[in-house]
Order: structure tokens, then C-alpha cells, then sequence
């Protein structure tokens, strides 16, 4: 039996440090994800005038309930769109300031036009450099008084969170209609995470309200990245072995975790406890038809197996993964091909048939999840290479010497 241990999530470690950053009192965070994604959301929180102070295996972030320290500031919010859409709605609270963010080539090409929409409903005076809903932008901050909103989440998820997050930084707090939502597990880790930093929203439907008031500091402990996890679990599923994954257990908060039961619908067996989750191979690999509407981060790992099972792989619902680090549907699709494999695609669905994939290099995209997921693929198909392997550090910059050592141990 092996058992690894995934470094922390993503998703958490931004909602914590946004969340510490506009806490009362200094906050301490255990086993925060150290990634690109969370350095750069750290180092933009610095930039704003916040104290983070590192020890190993935890941060301390004093936080500072009047907003930034500074009332100028440059951020560059790298390829990361939990920082590039929760840090200028953190920037808008402050009772004043001019603060301008930019992001990468890839995420200035991805949305946030509903959120920066949404921002100056609200009163918040926002302006695009470029192309509107896109970044760069400039905020120039005078406090949010706060009121009613209608959003649309169709496209991101993370639209809602950072306007949930925002609300108790508001005089008189937020009530949001949501239209429409996708990813909506990632709201549910939002609204757990604000109780845990004194918070509670009400949900009646799909209308949320946040109470003003603020957030009290706490210490905070990052459960591992469930998104991660799912590389290791089809492996095993898709080579005959066994994975235990201690820290995502019944309590986890992540709904990616539910990627297992994808894999036990194909056939694997699954066991969650307390303590994490196990996933063993019984050498049964059934297609399937599947929703990934509120899980697509895991799309991709389980497009990277679908060739190896015994009928085909159809993922539905998943429009919004083309306005992901790439067009993840096709990238996948254009990826199994070269490998020699039969795709189908549509607006928001890709269906992959059975075959006997051979090594191809991988066009990755710049996406760490198109080379995280044709990792998987790999141990059934030796010879597969990536045209930018290193792209794995947005969220998890010791993948490959892992995965490694995971795939040597089976070997072994
Ligand atoms: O809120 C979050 O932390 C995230 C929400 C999801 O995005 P969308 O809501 O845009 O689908 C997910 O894909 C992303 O990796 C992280
Ligand atoms: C979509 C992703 O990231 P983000 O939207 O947070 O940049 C991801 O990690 O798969």
C-alpha cells in the first residue's frame, strides 16, 4: 500500500490568506500550499502593505481590518485566477487608495468581467486598460457602503467567492442573487472558511447575505489539494494499485474530492474515512457518462484515462474549462489525438472511445493540469514528453520527482 502526502489546496490557502489579510488580529496558516499561484497571492498581499512572515510549514499574516497598509500599489497577480479576482475585490474595500493589478499573458486573455461588473454596481471605480473584463485594471478605492447585487456565475465560481468575501468589509453588508453558477462545491468551501473566520452567510436559495462586521483572525489548518489528489487516485485505478491519501476524509471541504467517485463508478474500489481515502484497483475500468459541472478542475485527469477504458468516456457540462489556464477541452482532445486516440467534442462536452494510445509530445499549453493529467497516461505509455514540463509550479512545483517516486514504488 503507498501513501502520499499531497501538499495543500490551492483554493484554501488563497480564501485563508484574503481572509486572514481582513481578519482582526494576526492569523496563522498550517501547511499552506507553496506554489506559484499562492507565492504570487502572498506576494500581493505584501505589495499591498500586509505583513506575512514564514516558518516552515506555516504562515502568520497580520491582518488589518481598515484595508492596505499602502495607498499605492503595483500587483502582479502571475497566472493565478484566485489572485487576479479575489485581490483587487480585497483592494476595493480600503477606504482609499489607487491600486493597479496586472497578470500574465495567459490570465490576462481569462474572464472577470461579471465580478469587475459587479464591483461597480456596487460603487467601487474600476477601470480596464485594455480590453473591458479583462486585466489590467485599476482600482481607486473609497470604501464599499454595500447593498443588493445580481450575479451571473456561469463562467466562474470564483465571481461569487470573491464578492462572499467581500461583503462583511462592507458598511452594510451584501446580499447576492446568483443567476447562475458553476464549481459550485468551491462556494461551499468559501462559506465553511468565512465561518471559520467568524462569518455567517445566509443562504436562502440562491440568494446569499452577508452581515458587515468584519473577520476575527484564527488559526487555520490547509487540508491537501483534492485537485492534486486525483492524479494520484487514477493512477492507481489505471495501474493495478493501491493509494492512500491521509487528510481528505470525510470532513474535507473540497469538492474535487468527489473525482473518487468517478473512478469507483469505473470500477474502482474507494474507501473514505475520517482520516482520508483510499482508492484500489480491482483491474475493472468502465467508460461512463458524467456531470462535471461542479468538479471540471478533475476533467482532465479523468480525459488522460478514458482511453484505457473498456468503453467509452463521455464528460458533460464542462463549457467553462475553455476559459481555464487554455482551452482545456481542446487540449485534451488535440493531446489523445496525437497519441492516436478517437475524440469527440462539443460546445461543453468531449467524449473519448477506447483505444491503445501511443507516446506523443504533449502540447501543454502553459496548463498544469494537461501535464499533470498526461503524467497518468504516461505509466501506461512510456515515451510521452511535455513541451513545457515546468509549468506544473503554478500548483505543485515537485510534481514530477513525486509522481516519480509514486510510479517507481509500483514498479518496485
Ligand atoms: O474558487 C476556487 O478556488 C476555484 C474555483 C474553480 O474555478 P471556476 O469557478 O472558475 O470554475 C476552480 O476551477 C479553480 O481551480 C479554483
Ligand atoms: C482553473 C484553475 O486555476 P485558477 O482558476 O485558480 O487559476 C486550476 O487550478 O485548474
Amino acid at each position: 500500500m503507498t501513501v502520499i502526502h499531497i501538499p495543500g489546496s490551492k483554493s484554501v490557502t488563497a480564501r485563508a490568506l484574503f481572509l486572514a489579510a481582513a481578519a482582526n488580529g494576526t492569523s496563522t496558516l498550517l501547511r499552506p500550499l507553496a506554489s506559484d499561484d499562492t507565492e504570487g497571492f502572498t506576494e500581493g498581499l505584501t505589495r499591498l502593505g500586509y505583513r506575512v512572515t514564514r516558518e516552515p510549514g506555516r504562515l502568520h499574516i497580520e491582518g488589518r481590518p481598515g484595508g492596505p497598509a499602502v495607498t499605492e500599489a503595483e500587483v502582479h497577480c502571475r497566472d493565478g485566477a484566485t489572485t487576479a479576482r479575489f485581490l483587487p475585490t480585497l483592494a476595493a474595500a480600503a477606504p482609499c487608495g489607487t491600486y493597479r493589478f496586472d497578470a500574465s499573458a495567459q490570465m490576462r486573455r481569462r474572464p472577470l468581467g461579471p465580478l469587475t461588473e459587479a464591483l461597480r454596481a456596487l460603487g467601487v471605480d474600476l477601470r480596464h486598460e485594455g480590453a473591458e473584463g479583462h486585466h489590467p485594471l485599476t482600482v481607486r478605492a473609497s470604501g464599499v457602503k454595500g447593498g443588493e447585487l445580481t450575479l451571473n456565475a456561469g463562467e466562474s465560481s470564483q465571481y461569487l467567492t470573491a464578492l462572499l468575501m467581500l461583503g462583511p468589509l462592507t458598511a452594510e453588508g451584501l446580499r447576492i442573487h446568483v443567476t447562475e453558477l458553476v464549481s459550485a462545491p468551491y462556494v461551499e468551501i468559501t462559506l465553511a472558511m468565512m465561518r471559520s473566520f467568524g462569518v455567517d452567510v445566509v443562504r436562502e436559495g440562491n440568494t446569499f447575505t452577508v452581515p458587515p462586521g468584519g473577520y476575527r483572525a484564527t488559526t487555520y489548518a490547509v487540508e491537501p489539494d483534492a485537485s492534486t489528489a486525483s492524479y494520484f487516485f487514477a493512477a492507481a485505478a489505471l495501474t493495478g494499485r493501491e493509494v492512500t491519501v491521509p487528510g481528505l476524509g470525510t470532513g474535507a471541504l473540497q469538492g474535487d474530492l468527489r473525482f473518487t467517485d468517478v473512478l469507483r463508478r469505473m470500477g474502482a474500489e474507494v474507501t473514505t474515512t475520517d482520516a482520508g481515502t483510499m482508492v484500489r484497483s480491482t483491474g475493472v475500468l468502465s467508460g461512463l457518462t458524467v456531470n462535471m459541472r461542479d468538479i471540471s478542475d478533475t476533467m482532465p485527469t479523468l480525459a488522460a484515462v478514458a482511453p484505457f477504458a473498456s468503453s467509452p468516456v463521455r464528460i458533460e457540462d464542462v463549457a467553462n474549462t475553455r476559459v481555464k489556464e487554455c482551452d482545456r477541452l481542446e487540449a485534451c482532445a488535440r493531446n489523445l489525438r496525437a497519441m492516436g486516440v478517437t475524440v469527440h467534442t462539443g460546445p461543453d462536452w468531449i467524449e473519448i472511445h477506447p483505444g491503445t494510445p501511443r507516446p506523443a509530445e504533449i502540447t501543454t499549453f502553459g496548463d498544469h493540469r494537461v501535464v499533470m493529467s498526461f503524467a497518468v497516461a504516461a505509466l501506461r505509455v512510456p515515451g510521452v514528453t511535455y513541451d513545457d514540463p515546468g509549468c506544473v509550479r503554478k500548483t505543485f512545483p515537485e510534481f514530477h520527482e513525486v509522481f516519480a517516486r509514486f510510479a517507481a514504488e509500483g514498479a518496485g
